[in-house]
């Protein structure tokens, strides 16, 4: 049995993390902190797990991690990389759902996230945990950068095309839609309902910090810098991702059986048929990427769909998926789960 802590249990997707691994068979949670609701049984406040953990949330401080054998940050940006040291000189291994270790640029890292890194040397060190271009890396790391929730679908959906070297690599463009619960559970007025709802806005059009993170993973799947257009939006949904990604061809090619060679055996990326338009509905709740891939009157665009749940795939999914591989347990580990609909 592998020994968990969670440090930010009281977040979306740390009650992601707790709703997949309290029926993982092979995890133990030993600690699951919250500075606010420190002393408060986890399954009362979030009934949804009543009857399948009975920790109370506990002060970081007080938490016992370096007993662990892994430890998840489900923390806003800032946070790991205060203590990810002190964890891996105990022999626990780490994996960040925040950015801390995402951007192997430690100059470009403090100019988006607005703040000087704590330990750039683990930063060297670390391994962006996409299996679908990391698995190796991932078996063998101490400290694992979970991916962004926007960066994972956008990846894996220009990854086949982008490796394959038959696009403009300086003219990529994302169009890319959130739901709400992507902003976290901490209250702020643009996702109260009365003005998330029944509204659709774009957002960071100029510059948002998941930019040098999907242009750092694309260009080393380029072998060299690429251009990218990436503009997130936020729809009145609650959980999902869509991302319509258009390339310029400069190649004819097999566009279907690319995506299909590419992702054949990955067990949480499915390519659909020919002409297929993914639903964010159709991957609710569930680890998968769904992709479609189109070209539009035979031109020289293509135009590729992407869809995840942003807390699975997008975040805590991802993150056991990256814990599996880690310790050497099948992948699909309590993540196989059938997604919801409606
Ligand atoms: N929401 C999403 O779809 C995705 C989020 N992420 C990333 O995952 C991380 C968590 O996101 P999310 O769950 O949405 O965030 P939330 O804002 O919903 O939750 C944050 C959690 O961190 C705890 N926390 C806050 N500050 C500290 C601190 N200084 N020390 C220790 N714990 C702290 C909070 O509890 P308390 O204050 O009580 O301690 C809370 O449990 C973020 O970095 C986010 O960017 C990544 C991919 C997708
Ligand atoms: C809808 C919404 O607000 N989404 C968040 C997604 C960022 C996020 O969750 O951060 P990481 O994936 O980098 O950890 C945003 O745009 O800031």
């Amino acid at each position: 049995m592998l020994k968990i802590g969670i440090v930010g249990g009281t977040g979306y997707t740390g009650v992601e993390l707790l709703r997949i691994l309290a029926q993982h068979p092979e995890a133990r949670i030993e600690a699951i902190t919250s500075r606010k609701e420190a002393g408060i049984g986890v399954a009362d406040f979030f009934p949804s797990l009543r009857g399948r953990l009975s920790l109370k949330f506990c002060d970081p401080a007080e938490a016992g991690l370096e007993k662990c054998d892994i430890v998840f940050f489900a923390t806003p940006n800032g946070i790991a990389m205060q203590q990810a040291r002190s964890l891996l000189d105990a022999g626990v291994r780490v994996i960040d759902l925040a950015a801390d270790f995402r951007i192997k640029d430690v100059g470009i890292w403090e100019k988006w996230y607005r703040m000087s890194h704590a330990c750039p040397d683990l930063v060297a060190e670390a391994i962006y945990g996409l299996p679908e271009i990391n698995r190796d890396k991932i078996r063998n790391a101490r400290l694992i950068a979970n991916p962004g929730c926007y960066p994972t679908a956008v990846q894996l959906g220009f990854l086949p095309v982008v490796e394959a070297g038959i696009v403009d690599p300086d003219h990529l463009i994302a169009d890319a839609k959130s739901g709400v619960s992507g902003a976290g559970r901490n209250p702020e007025t643009h996702t109260l309902f009365a003005e998330a709802a029944d509204n659709f806005k774009a957002y960071g059009v100029p510059g948002h910090r998941h930019l040098p993170e999907i242009r750092q993973g694309l260009s080393s799947a380029a072998g060299r810098p690429v251009g990218l257009t990436f503009v997130p939006h936020l729809t009145p949904m609650i959980r999902g991702i869509h991302a319509t990604l258009y390339v310029r061809l400069t190649e004819d090619a097999d566009l279907q059986a690319l995506y299909e060679k590419r992702y054949a055996g990955e067990p949480f990326v499915d390519v659909l048929p020919a002409g297929a338009h993914p639903e964010t509905r159709s991957v609710r709740g569930s680890n998968l990427c769904r992709i479609a891939v189109h070209r539009p009157q035979g031109g020289d665009t293509a135009v590729i769909l992407s869809v995840t749940d942003n807390l699975v795939k997008g975040a805590a999914g991802q993150a056991v998926q990256n814990m599996n591989i880690m310790f050497g347990l099948p992948e699909t580990l309590a993540i196989d789960h059938v997604p919801l609909l409606p």
